[in-house]
């Protein structure tokens, strides 16, 4: 775990030691190097004015972390700090933007009309989920009871995961084209959307989820600025999209591993999204919406062409109709209490190294 952040990542936490104050860190190898001494921005115990600050101002505050990092400070062991929310999230947003997760849903689901809707292609979906149940890495997850159908109310049977990747606004903004996209975006974290999909498919037809996923979102407690990040064009889009999703912005190489009870079953690479994080924060704020700082929006489940690319468990199982074998030998359609859920990433820094994006992990309780 130790691999992938050295001083090409430094990702920002939020840690207390024994009974003490929030303070803002970075980690670095298995420890987190303390930023408070370092004053301003740094000193407050929150992201978050950081993050309001702009781009000028992250670029300068990562400068004088690099240079503190450089000097040789002591760096806390992890298991001596408790990780938090790594910023006060804002509102919350999650897009449905692969290509692959869309039509296997669909084929899955809706056997007798597959395919991707009408206006897919032509703007990034997406739903406004709750951010008051936006959750640090490691906090149990609560199995989720609700409507199962017409005149049944109970715990979920088909609890499951959604392997996403995070953007973190940064400077407030409305109507932002993609080019301002790394002018208001801070940073990346991994999300875990996880979702009820008998809730689910009770309830959301036509207004789309709301139960169902509204329970629990886990994010990483690191946030791995935009600038630790290298660039790839984006895919090519056809239909060529309307002129406010022009053009479309940076691409993230970002490779997932999806873990469930320490098995590796899945791999979903980011680079794989049809639409990007610019372009979504163009729709998102194209009716004249605002964002402010601390706005988390999600990409959308990550799912790639293969099946063991696949970012949710009813992709993986076939709506549980194909189990998994786990590495003790149990099958697995849904999750099970008890059962742990870690995601993590590596991506290409912006210095051509492979760093880490850190994990976001779950265990499901009754
Ligand atoms: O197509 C459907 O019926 C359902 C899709 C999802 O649940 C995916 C979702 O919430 C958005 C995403 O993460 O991609
Ligand atoms: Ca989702
Ligand atoms: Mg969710």
């Amino acid at each position: 775990m130790s691999d992938g952040f050295g001083p090409d990542n430094l990702p920002y936490g939020v840690f207390t030691l024994a009974r003490g104050e929030r303070r803002l860190g970075v980690r670095l190898g298995n420890g987190v190097v303390d930023l408070s001494g370092l004053g301003g921005l740094l000193a407050t115990g929150s992201l978050n004015p950081l993050m309001a600050a702009g781009r000028q101002e992250w670029t300068a505050a990562r400068e004088a972390v690099a240079a503190h990092v450089a000097s040789g400070p002591p760096v806390i062991p992890l298991r001596d700090v408790t990780l938090h929310l790594p910023f006060e999230v804002a509102d919350y947003t999650d897009f449905y933007s692969s290509e692959h997760h869309a039509l296997n849903v669909s084929a899955i689901l809706r056997p007798d009309s597959p395919g991707l809707s009408p206006q897919w292609k032509h703007l990034p979906i997406g739903y406004h989920g709750r951010s008051a149940t936006v959750v640090v890495s490691g906090t149990p997850i609560v199995r989720p009871t609700g409507q199962l159908g017409a005149g049944e109310f109970g715990p979920t049977r088909r609890l499951d995961i959604e392997a996403e990747v995070g953007f973190v606004v940064g400077t407030p903004g409305r109507r932002i084209s993609t080019g301002e996209f790394a002018e208001h975006v801070f940073g990346v974290t991994l999300v875990n959307d996880w979702s009820a999909r008998d809730l689910q498919a009770w309830e959301y037809r036509p207004l789309g989820p709301f139960l169902a996923k509204s329970f629990a979102t886990s994010v990483s407690p690191w946030v791995v600025p935009l600038d630790a990040l290298a660039t790839v064009p984006a895919g090519r889009q056809d239909p060529e999209p309307l002129g406010y999703l022009r053009p479309a912005g940076p691409a993230y190489d970002l490779r997932l591993t999806v873990e469930w009870n320490d098995t590796l079953v899945s791999t979903p690479p980011f680079a794989s999204m049809y639409w990007t994080p610019a372009q979504q924060l163009a729709h998102l704020t194209s009716n004249g919406a605002s964002v402010r700082t601390g706005d988390l929006y999600a990409s959308g489940t990550v799912s790639g062409p293969g099946r063991d690319q696949v970012g949710s468990f009813l992709e993986l199982t076939r709506n549980g109709t194909e189990p998994v074998k786990l590495a003790d030998g149990s099958l697995r359609d849904f999750l099970e209490n008890g059962d742990l859920v870690r995601i993590g990433g590596t991506a290409r820094s912006a210095a051509g190294t492979q760093i880490s994006l850190g994990s976001v992990s779950g265990t499901i309780v009754a």
